[in-house]
């Protein structure tokens, strides 16, 4: 039970403590203070007009949540089960690439966060830190899962899986909506093309060279590669990118763990629908058969809220972890976390849901004029 008024905060003392943080959008402004424009740019950009960019964060303005009231409760629990696995919350890190262009401490930082909060980070495969040291960063250990572009010399594949297997990584997140690499104005007017010396794609190091690979962008990736990946790893698989229930089906024959409804944050395909309008056919297809997880637009507890009732049995955050890294480090990821959670315990609270699995599709109202 909280006592009245419970929104009150303590005034500060003086501290080194970052500031209280009240939204994350909020992280974004501090962010965009602190980083080269040329990286914020990277980071905040999309693809094309940014028309799916946008709309991922104001479709959600088009569903309305229909509370349930009397229902007691008390506290809320907000775990679920993912891959045999039991995560505090249903919010996932996506994969971003570069975290070390958002701090010095990139993706050590991130980790470290995540560790702290139980939850699952899904290492880019365009991290600026390799997966071995991502994976003993962290105390306790954060939880990872990678995130595979999947490459077309199929040995190096294999050993960057082997690699991130070694590492302690759970889950395979294999990217498939960047057959090639989405049209974004920003970096291109910017002239973005280099990470600064000393940061590198630490990934893509050749076990044979010592090189370090560019990233491909396979366009003549399909579901053969699938099935390849199914015998090259007894991870489970998550494909991230999927939008139309008829991939959807196909994800569940070609026994894909589950899926992850995505336009890649707006950069890949502009004119792709919003994330959220997505879900509910993606959710109809699979018919339970596997989890589906979303990420694209996901700034509040009610955010992730409509998200589960909707189907999601968990939300991925991409650019509000960037934010709250290149605005206040590890700690500012912390925070990041512990504020949607708080968020979401909230929102659960005042739509008569104790845990997750309470939130049904009838609680969803939505095409709301908006
Ligand atoms: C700066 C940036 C880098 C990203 N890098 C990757 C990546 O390396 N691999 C990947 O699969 N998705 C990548 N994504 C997409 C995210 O995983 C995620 O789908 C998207 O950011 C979710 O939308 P949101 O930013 O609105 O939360 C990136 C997104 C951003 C913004
Ligand atoms: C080769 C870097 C890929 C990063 C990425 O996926 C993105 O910027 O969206």
């Amino acid at each position: 039970m909280s006592s009245v008024p419970a929104q009150a905060t303590p005034r500060r003392a003086a501290t080194a403590d970052p500031p209280p943080l009240y939204r994350v959008d909020d992280l974004e402004a501090e962010a965009r203070r602190r980083l080269d424009p040329v990286h914020r740019d990277f980071f905040a950009g999309g693809a094309g007009d940014e028309r799916t960019l946008r709309a991922n964060e104001t479709a959600f303005d088009g569903y309305r949540i229909l509370p349930r009231v009397l229902r007691g409760g008390g506290e809320r629990d907000l775990r679920i089960e993912l891959f045999g696995e039991t995560l505090p919350m249903p919010v996932l890190v996506s994969p971003t690439a570069f975290h070390r262009l958002a701090h010095p401490q990139g993706e050590v930082a991130t980790a470290r966060a995540v560790g702290a909060a139980g939850t699952v980070m899904v290492v880019s495969m365009a991290a600026t830190t390799p997966i071995e040291a991502v994976a003993g960063a962290a105390d306790p250990p954060a939880r990872l899962w990678f995130q595979l572009y999947p490459q077309p010399d199929l040995g190096f594949t294999a050993s960057v899986i082997r690699r991130a297997e070694a590492a302690g990584c759970r889950a395979l997140v294999v990217t498939v909506d960047s057959p090639v690499f989405g049209r974004r104005d920003r970096d291109l007017r910017n002239g973005f093309l280099d990470l600064p010396p000393g940061c590198r794609c630490e990934n893509m190091r050749d076990p044979e060279s010592g090189r370090v690979r560019d990233i491909v962008m396979d366009a003549t990736l399909d579901w053969a590669r699938i099935e390849w990946l199914r015998e090259t790893t007894r991870l489970p698989i998550v494909l991230k990118g999927i939008l139309h229930p008829a991939d959807a089906r196909l994800a569940v024959e070609h026994g894909v763990d589950a899926v992850l409804v995505s336009n890649h944050g707006g950069r890949q395909l502009d004119g792709a629908p919003a994330s959220v309008d997505a879900l509910p056919a993606v959710v109809a297809a699979v018919g339970g058969r596997i989890p589906v997880l979303l990420d694209g637009g996901i700034r509040r507890g009610t955010d992730i809220l409509a998200a589960l009732a909707l189907g999601a049995v968990a939300v991925g955050i991409g650019r509000p972890v960037v934010w709250a890294l290149a605005a206040r480090g590890e700690p500012g990821v912390r925070q990041l976390l512990d504020l949607l959670r708080a968020e979401l315990a909230r929102a659960m609270t005042l739509a008569g849901a104790v845990r997750p699995a309470d939130l049904t599709r009838e609680m969803i109202l939505d095409r709301v004029p908006v």
